[in-house]
Order: structure tokens, then C-alpha cells, then sequence
């Protein structure tokens, strides 16, 4: 393997509290919020077709015309704790915050630049109260930062020049000083979600971002940090240049997921997702494919069954008001969780054969098996294939506990079970099995 310095530290997961909790978590909401909800996608009458929070680089709206747009951000309707109750009735188990995006402008006062709510009409932190919020109703808080950052003036895309040097070594200065700020001023936050962080610029600063990585572990220690904020010594970021992990889970599935468990290296992982195609931020008009409750819980279910979790992003509008297509997506997912939610949390990945009525999740508490059935076979008869020497002990519906089956064994270890759920149920019906422990080989049994 090749000599590192500032690759992994750490082969294999994590196995703290900290980490097994986010392991658990199975459903997260992102936020993207900030100016670019003012504009949503247009200006000056004109419809930008890219991602709303990308607007500043249209080219149809000059930077100078977005840079003001922080003396119009007043948002009236900004309800943290509306938003915190329904990230609760959704089922979410973490929120990650855009604290700053690429544009800059700081959701929070910082004391390292003007270029913050402080400086807007609305004048009022907006990371605190939300903090506050979300605890309250017992959604752990995660920030997401975004290294690349349009507004200051140190901020380089590709080190040329030794002027350009000069100017980014005050802007990893500034990039250190706001996180530990983020840290020291809301310190029951309990990661770290980093972005834009693919500039050749950063590339070449693995020494300074293993050093904060470290001291922000220091200050908040468990504090979960994924693959996508350090290089390593030859700028390789997720995976070092032995292929191994950086950071303590894989931040590499955007608006993506993983198809096998081989696809994810056995790691920990996350899907962060758009509800449109590629909309983060704010857009007044959603156009292409808007994905359905059902589209939604099935990637949160495949999330799950391949050991991620899976977190689906809302971008509130300029007046703090999150729109009425999310709340709807919401209170439908939120409905399906409220009787589902045991195949989700604590739940992750079981080895046996994928079968085509949909997914497998086990609780790795109980080892309750969950089949979470996206497509009724046109015979109603559900396959399942075990691992040798594995049955069936207790099969029930997971809504209906006393909906009781009696799997027909159609093979050795591979068995029918034939639906009795009622079409009427919205969303995938769940069936719980109950395996049977593993019988004991000849002669391993300890002596009495
Ligand atoms: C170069 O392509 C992208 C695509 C998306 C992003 C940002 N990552 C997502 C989590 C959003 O914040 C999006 O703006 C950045 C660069």
C-alpha cells in the first residue's frame, strides 16, 4: 500500500455510541435554505432551467445583482418549531441545515464576516433557533457547510499564482475560524455534512484539513464527519489512495443510490435526495418528474436494506414557508412511518437472495426480519429463499399482528408466502418473520 499521511485513520466502521445511532437513524430531512429562495429559479421574469441554489451562476443574473439580495431577505414565516414538528410527523430522525452554501452567506452571525443574517432585515440567527427546535423534538441537528464559497475574497478554485496562495491561506484560515465558531455556538450539533469541497485548490490541503478535522473532533467528541470533506496526500477524496474510507461514512450517493451491498463496500453510507429531479434550493416551478410519496419510501426502504439512510431534502421558500408539495410528501411518508417505522429504525441489511416483490430489512437489535413488498406477485405468493438451516418460526403482518401466515415450503430453505393484506393499505405492506436461530451443527454444542 502506499505511504499516507493524511488518509484513513481508521479501517472498518466506527462502533461508538454516536455512530450506532446514526447507523439507526434509516430516515434524515436535509434544508437548503438561504438568498437563493428569494429569486427561486427566475429573474428578472426570466426561468433559470439549473438548480435554484446555483443561480448566482447563470449568466443571466449577474453576481452583483445576487450579492444584494441579503437587504431583501426578511423571511416573516420562518417557524422553526412548525418546521420541527413536522420533520416529527414525517419520522425523520436527523436534519442536516444548510449553515452556508457555495454563496456565502452565513445563516448564522459570524464573527468572520459581514455576509450574515445579521446584516439582513431579518437581523436574527437562524441556525439557533432551529437547533433548539429540532432537539426539542428530539431530531438530532447536523450542519451542513459548504467550503466552496463565492463570496470571499480569498477563495481560490486552482492555486496559479503565488498572490492566489497568499489569498487562500487566509480564506482556510476564515474556512477554520467559522467551523469551530459553528461548533462553539451550537454544540449539541452532532455532525458535520461537507460540500463543495472538489476544488483542485482544496485538493492540495490534506495537512489542513486532517489537522481541523481533528480539532473538530476535539471539540465535540463522536462528532461525525463523512467522506467528502479531506483529500488525502495525492488529493483522493471519499477513498484514500489505498481505497480505503475517509471520514467516518460514504457521502458519495447524491440523487443516486447504491443497486447491491457490493456497491457500498460494506461501508456506512448516505442518500441525500431531491424531491424534483435536481432542485436543492427554492424553485418557484418544479418542472420534470416530481417524485411521489411511494417513489420516496422506496429509496428510503432500498437505503435501508443496503445498511444507508436515507435523506430526503426540503428547500423552504424566501419567506421561511416550506411549500405545500413537501408538506403533502411529508404527512404521506410520515402516514406510512407511523405504522411502518420498525422495519426502518435500528434496521439495515439481511444476507439472503433479493427477491423481486421488493425489500428485506432486519433489525439488528432483535434480528427481526421485515419484507417491505413494493410488488404483489400476480399470484400473491411471496418467495422467500433462506440461508441453510434458517426457517420461517413466526410470520405476521407488521400492521395487523394477529394476520398470522403458515409459509409453504415449495423448495429446501425456499418457501411461498401467500398475501392476505388488504389492497386497500397505502404505501408497501410490511411482514415481519421471525427466523429460527440457527441450528447448531453436530458437536459444536459446548458441553453442560
Ligand atoms: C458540481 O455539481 C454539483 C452538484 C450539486 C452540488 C450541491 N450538493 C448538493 C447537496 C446541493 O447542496 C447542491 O447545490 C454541488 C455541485
Amino acid at each position: 500500500s502506499i505511504a499516507l499521511e493524511h488518509g484513513s485513520h481508521r479501517l472498518g466502521k466506527r462502533t461508538d455510541e454516536m455512530m450506532q445511532t446514526w447507523r439507526n437513524y434509516g430516515l434524515g430531512q436535509f434544508i437548503h435554505w438561504g438568498l437563493y429562495a428569494i429569486p427561486g429559479g427566475h429573474w428578472e421574469g426570466k426561468y433559470y432551467g439549473g438548480a435554484a441554489e446555483w443561480i448566482r451562476s447563470w449568466k443571466d443574473m449577474p453576481n452583483e445583482a445576487y450579492d444584494e439580495l441579503y437587504k431583501e431577505f426578511d423571511p416573516q414565516n420562518f417557524d422553526p418549531r412548525a418546521w420541527a414538528k413536522q420533520a416529527k410527523s414525517l419520522g425523520a430522525k436527523y436534519m442536516i441545515i444548510t449553515t452556508k452554501h457555495h454563496d456565502g452567506f452565513c445563516l448564522w452571525p459570524s464573527e468572520y464576516t459581514d455576509y450574515d443574517v445579521t446584516n439582513s432585515p431579518y437581523g436574527k440567527d437562524i441556525i439557533g433557533p432551529l437547533v433548539e427546535a429540532y432537539d426539542a423534538e428530539g431530531i438530532d441537528v447536523y450542519l451542513y457547510f459548504s467550503v466552496m464559497d463565492w463570496n470571499h475574497l480569498g477563495y481560490r478554485s486552482k492555486l496559479e499564482t503565488e498572490e492566489d496562495r497568499e489569498a487562500y491561506e487566509g480564506f482556510k484560515e476564515f474556512t477554520r475560524n467559522q467551523l469551530l465558531e459553528l461548533l462553539d455556538l451550537y454544540p449539541t450539533t452532532k455532525g458535520l455534512w461537507f460540500d463543495g469541497t472538489w476544488d483542485a485548490a482544496w485538493k492540495e490541503q490534506a495537512a489542513f484539513a486532517d489537522k481541523l478535522e481533528t480539532e473538530m473532533r476535539e471539540k465535540i467528541p463522536g462528532l461525525i464527519i463523512g467522506s467528502r470533506f479531506r483529500p488525502d496526500d495525492y488529493g483522493n477524496r471519499h477513498f484514500d489512495s489505498n481505497g480505503d474510507l475517509m471520514g467516518d461514512y460514504e457521502q458519495g450517493w447524491e440523487r443516486k443510490l447504491p443497486e447491491t451491498f457490493e456497491d457500498t463496500k460494506g461501508n456506512d453510507w448516505d442518500c441525500v435526495m431531491t424531491v424534483p429531479e435536481n432542485q436543492w434550493g427554492y424553485h418557484s416551478d418544479w418542472r420534470g418528474h416530481v417524485k411521489t410519496s411511494f417513489e420516496l419510501i422506496e429509496m428510503l426502504v432500498k437505503s435501508v436494506s443496503l445498511n444507508g439512510n436515507f435523506v430526503m431534502n426540503f428547500g423552504p421558500d424566501g419567506q421561511g414557508s416550506i411549500r405545500e408539495e413537501e408538506t403533502k410528501l411529508a404527512a404521506e411518508i410520515g402516514d406510512w412511518m407511523d405504522v411502518n417505522h420498525e422495519a426502518i429504525y435500528g434496521c439495515g441489511y439481511l444476507d439472503w437472495k433479493k427477491q423481486d416483490w421488493g425489500y428485506y430489512t432486519k433489525n439488528r437489535e432483535t434480528g427481526k426480519v421485515y419484507m417491505v413488498v413494493f410488488n404483489r406477485p400476480l399470484n400473491g405468493a411471496l418467495r422467500v429463499k433462506t440461508p441453510s438451516k434458517i426457517g420461517l418460526e413466526k410470520v405476521y403482518s407488521l400492521k395487523e399482528p394477529s394476520v398470522t401466515y403458515e409459509p409453504e415450503e415449495v423448495h429446501k430453505d425456499e418457501y411461498f408466502i401467500h398475501l392476505k393484506e388488504s389492497k386497500t393499505s397505502k404505501g408497501p405492506v410490511v411482514i415481519v418473520i421471525e427466523p429460527t436461530k440457527e441450528k447448531q451443527q453436530e458437536g459444536t454444542e459446548y458441553q453442560k
